[in-house]
């Protein structure tokens, strides 16, 4: 397999605050993959993504793409890599339709080319009532739309979108999603950081999952999946707070994640489903709540994470 970004002991230090954001991170991604970095806020993505567009320096590390060293050749990622941020700013003074021409043009098209490609963009993220609009007049989830088509403009061989469906409708993440996997299908590797697990789910080949710096599980969706699934999910919800914690106390040693006031998850063994259902229905006797009992999802590794499980062998995975 043709490796495209080759990250090796990749340390990131912000003297400022002294925080090390990222700690000896080693990674390889693949041509043609979708690979989604998971992890919870302040986990260390956006910095790894950074140091991967060039944009900041490793404090120590290196990273290689397509085997260039980026820190020696720094143009190679222009070329290469478009990078969808986690503030995308379209420039709002332009209209919607010149802004993706200029763009396509500024990345090397020819006139007719980057016309044909404006209007394919445009089609594609469901803006052509607005082509002629000032972007600043736009909401804020069609501004992100065209920075999405920004970002695909030139045909990049490697797109990186950093929460590309923070703040969209239902309807307009989909669209995401699919113009995401339309490029991937073309032959670009993307690279997402999400918290939109539950549908990057459906996208990505492999997930990376970073906390605290460090990347705690690396590996394909399905295998991933596959290794937390002996385990199935139990949601308890109450009515009342107290109930809540009771509860919290009764099946402490389960490690249970606390999702509201209202609401708590627990994963267990299948062999224990037995005597767990027995220790619900005597303690239902006494306190008012409903359980629901389903398979797990990638979610509910996100969510150990979240919950402040320090490794990957300390939730199981
Ligand atoms: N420019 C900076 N200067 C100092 N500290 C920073 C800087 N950028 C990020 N950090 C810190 O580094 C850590 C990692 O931040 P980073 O933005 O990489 O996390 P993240 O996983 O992308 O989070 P989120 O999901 O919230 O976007 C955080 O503790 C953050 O406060």
């Amino acid at each position: 397999m043709e490796i495209i970004y080759d990250i090796k002991n990749i340390t990131k230090k912000y003297p400022s605050r002294n925080i090390i954001a990222n700690k000896d991170i080693n990674l390889e991604i693949y041509k043609g993959e979708i690979i989604a970095l998971l992890g919870p806020n302040g986990a260390g993505k956006s910095t790894l993504i950074k140091q991967m567009m060039g944009l900041i320096k490793p404090t120590s590390g290196n990273i290689h793409l397509f085997g260039e060293d980026i820190q020696v050749n720094s143009k190679f990622i222009t070329e290469n890599v478009s990078y969808y941020a986690q503030d995308p700013h379209a420039i709002t003074s332009l209209r919607v339709w010149e802004s993706v021409y200029f763009s396509s043009r500024l990345k090397g098209l020819n006139k007719t080319s980057a016309i044909l490609e404006a209007d394919m963009l445009i089609r594609q993220i469901g803006l052509e009532k607005y082509k002629n609009d000032y972007i600043k007049s736009l909401s804020g989830g069609q501004k992100r739309l065209i920075s999405v088509a920004l970002t695909l403009t030139g045909n990049p061989k490697v797109l990186i979108f950093d929460e590309p469906t923070n703040e969209l409708d239902p309807v307009k993440r989909k669209k995401v999603w699919e113009i995401i996997t339309n490029k991937n299908k073309e032959g670009a590797t993307i690279i997402l950081v999400t918290h939109n697990v539950l549908e990057a789910e459906q996208v990505v080949d492999r997930v990376a999952i970073i906390n605290e710096g460090k990347i705690v599980a690396l590996d394909g969706i399905k295998q991933l999946k596959h290794r937390i699934d002996q385990r199935m999910r139990l949601d308890l919800s109450t009515s009342d707070n107290l109930i809540t914690n009771k509860l919290f106390t009764s099946f402490s040693e389960k490690r249970p994640q606390r999702l509201t006031d209202h609401k708590l998850r627990l994963l267990i063994q299948k062999d224990e489903i037995v005597n767990v259902i027995n220790k619900l229905t005597n303690l239902n006797e006494k306190f008012d709540f409903d359980f629901s009992l389903v398979p797990p999802t990638l979610e509910d590794v996100y969510l150990r994470l979240e919950g402040g499980v320090q490794t990957s062998e300390s939730i199981g995975i």
